[in-house]
């Protein structure tokens, strides 16, 4: 089968947002090729270096492809991809370069194109992420080890916002909590949280291939009988209370359920948000106060921001 590659040359800031369009124009796995992310996975790898071919990265700025099935609506699927990236201006996203080109490629060179991408990498105190193709032996006793294979899905676990809500979660999830995860992706935050002793958690995404992505990745880990996996728009239908709700959705998202979280969350129980570009960290944080939280940590990585919030 054929299928057409996006390439778009562009910079760290804008890889989110820019992510974000293209899952939401149905494309099937997205490749992040940046030279920074890369030097620093291998830093963070235990005592394991890997070989970088500068074929596989751009010199400067990130380029984000993705896949699209070449039917007759691509035309159509493309001009709407790039007047949503143009449209990012309006919030102030540096978009670098910009340069998008389209190329045909074949299923297989494609499919497996972001593995190459991908090896162990411990992201907080416990977590270490391992790709469910790759050898792992833990360091530590108490290591948490989640093996992961994301396929088309968001949520290898090495992205900022990713990185930042494990370390939250790591700190705020108690033996036995409840705890929603809205916008699951590969179900990597759901894992860490069962893993982390809550005893029951509910992985919630709208996009169909995050929640096949995300079963796989419970049972991969074991955890299917604490996790339930389901297609949901945020928290519609949900019901309280709870005590942790993680959410690594984009800020223009969260302020949406802010107010539901609220209702659904415990007195002294946590909501957890990330994928907020900083330029979106005061909207995010005015409507975490008023919807009457208070914000007890301000997580930032890079370009990215999380809140860990209370209910008063
Ligand atoms: C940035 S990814 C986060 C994936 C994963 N939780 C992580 O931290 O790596 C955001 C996810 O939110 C999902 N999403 C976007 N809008 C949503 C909505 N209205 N309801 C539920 N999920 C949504 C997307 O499909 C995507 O999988």
């Amino acid at each position: 089968m054929k299928w057409s590659e996006l390439s778009i040359h562009t910079t760290q800031e804008a890889v989110e947002p820019i992510s974000h369009i293209l899952h939401e124009a149905g494309a099937s796995g997205v490749v992040i090729e940046d030279k920074a992310d890369l030097l620093k996975e291998r830093e963070n790898v235990y005592g394991e270096i890997y070989q970088l071919d500068p074929n596989d990265y751009p010199n400067e700025g990130v380029i984000v492809k993705a896949y699209l099935s070449m039917n007759s609506f691509l035309g159509e699927t493309v001009d709407g991809i790039k007047a949503a990236i143009n449209h990012l201006h309006v919030y102030n996203i540096d978009l670098g370069k910009n340069n998008i080109t389209i190329s045909e490629v074949n299923e297989e060179d494609w499919a497996t194109a972001w593995k190459k991408y991908y090896h162990p990498v411990k992201i907080s105190e416990r977590v270490t992420i391992v790709p469910t193709w790759e050898m792992y032996e833990p360091v530590h006793t108490d290591e948490l080890i989640i093996e992961l294979d994301p396929g088309m899905a968001f949520g290898t676990g090495t992205h900022p916002t990713t990185v930042l809500c494990i370390q939250a979660l790591e700190r705020y999830v108690q033996k036995n909590d409840f705890v929603i995860d809205v916008g699951t992706g590969s179900g990597v935050l759901s894992i860490a949280t069962a893993l982390l002793g809550a005893s029951s958690v509910k992985a919630l995404d709208l996009d169909p291939v995050a929640v096949e992505s995300a079963r796989i990745n419970c049972k991969i880990n074991k955890v299917q009988h604490v996790v339930e996996v389901s297609q949901n728009n945020l928290l519609e239908g949900l019901e309280g209370p709870v005590d942790v709700i993680v959410a690594n959705i984009l800020a223009e998202v969260i302020v949406r359920f802010v107010d539901q979280a609220h209702e659904l969350i415990k007195t002294n129980g946590y909501f957890i948000t990330s994928g907020i570009i900083h330029t979106k960290k005061a909207e995010v944080k005015d409507a975490l106060l008023q919807a009457g939280f208070e914000v007890v940590e301000t997580m930032v990585m890079e370009d990215w921001v999380a809140f860990v919030a209370r209910k008063k």
